[in-house]
């Protein structure tokens, strides 16, 4: 049986890259009145946490919170709320160093390349960029890591010199997670990183992103509201809903044995693997 989740009390070593606890983010509307709340409560009290090597797959219908979370983890969004830790540390207000140490450590891949990636820069500018912002190594050591980017992420050599419209969309994503992983980060967290791709293509791009989990020890927070290819990548599950996680365990034992009715209607209206 899955288990509905508690706060976890990690010892300061062997702590989560990032834990949240009692999280809670309210957005704003206008749509106020005297009877009516103008905000939202797109996130309503989550306990979550992400380590090294391990990937979270976070799955519910659209509107309940994902996205928000997201930009809770990968901190561009400050909880109304609630406590976030990183590597143990308290980082709700989070020092300059600690902002500059969390951006190495925690990156991003969002759904849509083509948006999320400059089309005036080439290919070569758009990896070269966080080295240069952290102030990382030289003319000739950035070269040679974007070289190495490209090989991770299964790309020619010669994409770096072309921009992102000159390459297909599955490739354009997987230049956005070449850059994901420029700085060498602990954490990735990927907000529908497959649903704006081709069918063909979307099993390529999730066979990328769990080969590298496993080859560099990254943590991966895998955001979907299909079921199906959450389960296919992820550890651990956790299903949100109304932005609660209502159910959340090892991702066999949500997908086999789910004891919540939620998770039970999500997995009834799965359709089949990658086709939603
Ligand atoms: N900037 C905002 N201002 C006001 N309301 C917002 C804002 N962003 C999100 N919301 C609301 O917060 C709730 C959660 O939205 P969120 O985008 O986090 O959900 P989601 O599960 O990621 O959905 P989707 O998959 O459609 O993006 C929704 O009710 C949404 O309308």
């Amino acid at each position: 049986m899955s288990t509905v989740l508690n706060p976890s009390q990690p010892e300061l070593n062997d702590a989560p890259v990032i834990e949240l606890r009692d999280l809670h983010v309210h957005h704003r509307t206008r749509s106020g009145g005297l009877f009516k709340p103008n905000y939202v409560k797109a996130v309503n009290g989550v306990n979550f946490t992400v380590s090294r090597g391990e990937t979270v797959g976070i799955v519910g219908e659209s509107g309940c919170g994902k996205s928000t979370l997201a930009s809770v983890l990968v901190g561009l969004q400050a909880p109304t709320s609630g406590e976030v830790f990183f590597h143990g540390r308290p980082a709700v207000k989070r020092s300059a160093k600690m902002r500059k140490e969390f951006g190495r450590a925690v990156s991003v891949v969002f759904q849509d390349p083509s948006t999320a990636l400059n089309p005036r820069m080439t290919i070569q500018d758009i990896l070269t960029d966080p080295l240069v912002i952290h102030g990382i190594g030289n003319a000739a050591s950035r070269a040679a890591k974007v070289s190495d980017l490209l090989a991770l992420v299964g790309l020619p050599q010669s994409a770096a010199e072309v921009t992102p419209s000159q390459v297909s969309g599955g490739q354009r994503q997987r230049v956005a997670i070449a850059r994901a992983l420029a700085l060498g980060p602990d954490v990735i967290v990927a907000d529908e990183p497959t649903s704006a791709l081709d069918v063909s293509v979307r099993a390529q791009v999730l066979n990328l992103l769990s080969d590298l989990k496993k080859e560099l020890d990254l943590g991966m927070v895998f955001i979907s509201h299909d079921i199906q290819t959450v389960r296919y990548v992820s550890d651990r599950i956790c299903v949100m809903y109304f932005g609660r996680i209502v159910e959340e365990g090892p991702a066999r034992e949500v997908f086999d044995n789910p004891s919540n009715d939620y998770t039970k209607m999500l997995l009834g209206a799965a359709p089949s693997l990658l086709h939603t």
